[in-house]
Order: structure tokens, then sequence, then C-alpha cells
């Protein structure tokens, strides 16, 4: 049976936690953010800028990797906005440096981050505040 995801309403999250509550309750917990990783991961194995770079399609070209990348994913975004601990996964480093990726490699990714939260509804508050901390990590994963 295929039956197609319900997107989180990651609007209502923003709108129902406090004010100074952490980017991870306000982007809607563990629920919200898989939830929107879901759909991210899905929309970058179908990116055609993203996919650009080889190495980078012989893993998001393959489906059966959808799964662990979208639990890894998920894992990593909910440590980085202030949530449990919780990434069992390699360092933003040692998993990007056998890919040789390059500016327009990580603005491809970018943008399909951003755009994905802006999809779902997320404030502009949240959404600015969660794509510094993706930007903070180009350093780490641009080699070429
Ligand atoms: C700040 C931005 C990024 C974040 C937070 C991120 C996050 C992650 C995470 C959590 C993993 C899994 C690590 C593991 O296997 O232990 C991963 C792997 C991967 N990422 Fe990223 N990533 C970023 C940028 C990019 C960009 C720009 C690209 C491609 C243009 C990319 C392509 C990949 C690929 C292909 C893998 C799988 C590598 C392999 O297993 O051989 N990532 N990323």
């Amino acid at each position: 049976m295929t039956q197609t995801a319900p997107e989180p309403d990651l609007h209502e999250a923003a709108e129902a936690a406090p004010d100074d509550a952490s980017l991870f309750e306000r982007l809607g917990g563990v629920y919200g953010i898989a939830g929107a990783v879901d759909i991210l991961v899905d929309r970058l194995f179908d990116n055609v800028a993203v996919n650009a770079n080889p190495a980078v399609h012989a893993h998001h070209g393959d489906r059966a990797n959808a799964a662990g990348y979208k639990f890894l994913v998920t894992a990593w975004s909910i440590e980085a906005a202030g949530g449990p601990r919780c990434y069992p996964g390699r360092d933003m480093v040692a998993a990007h440096d056998h890919l040789a990726i390059d500016r327009a490699g990580f603005d491809a990714v970018y943008t399909e981050i951003d755009a994905t939260l802006n999809f779902l509804g997320v404030p502009d508050r949240e959404r600015s505040e969660f794509m510094r901390v993706i930007e903070s990590y180009r350093p780490e994963v641009v080699t070429a």
C-alpha cells in the first residue's frame, strides 16, 4: 500500500511554543524535525543541481539509502537545534571529505533546506536561525 505522509504543521508548532523555547522546541521537537527531514531528503535525492556531483549522486541516486539517511539527518538536526544528544553519525568533515563538494554544491543543498522550511510554513525567525546553523558548517563541508 502506498501512502503519502501528511506534512507536519511547523507553523503551528512555532506559534504554540513560548518565545523563549529552544529552536528544537519551536521546530516542533522530534516529530516536527523528523517530518521536515522526511520531505527534505526526498527533495534532495531528486534535486538535479545537488546530484550534478557524481560522488553525491552515487549516494543520493540510490533510494535504498533514503531511510538511513533520513535517520542520520534527523538526529543531526535535533542536536543542532539544541535538542537532546542523539546523533550517532560521523562529524561533518568525515562525512563529506570524500565527496569534493564545491560552493555551488553547498548552495544547492542550502537552497533546498531553506525552500523546504518555507514550504512547511516555518516562520522567518526559526527558518533564519536554522539556516545560520547550516551556514556555519560550510567550511567543514566544502572541500573543492
Ligand atoms: C550543513 C550542511 C550539511 C549537513 C548538516 C549534512 C548532514 C549530513 C549527515 C548527518 C550525513 C550522514 C553522516 C554519516 O554517514 O555518518 C551526511 C552525509 C552525506 N552528505 Fe551531507 N550534510 C550537509 C551538506 C551536504 C552537501 C552540501 C552535500 C552535497 C552537495 C551533502 C551530501 C552528502 C552525502 C552524499 C552523504 C553520504 C556520504 C556517504 O555516506 O558516503 N551534504 N550529511
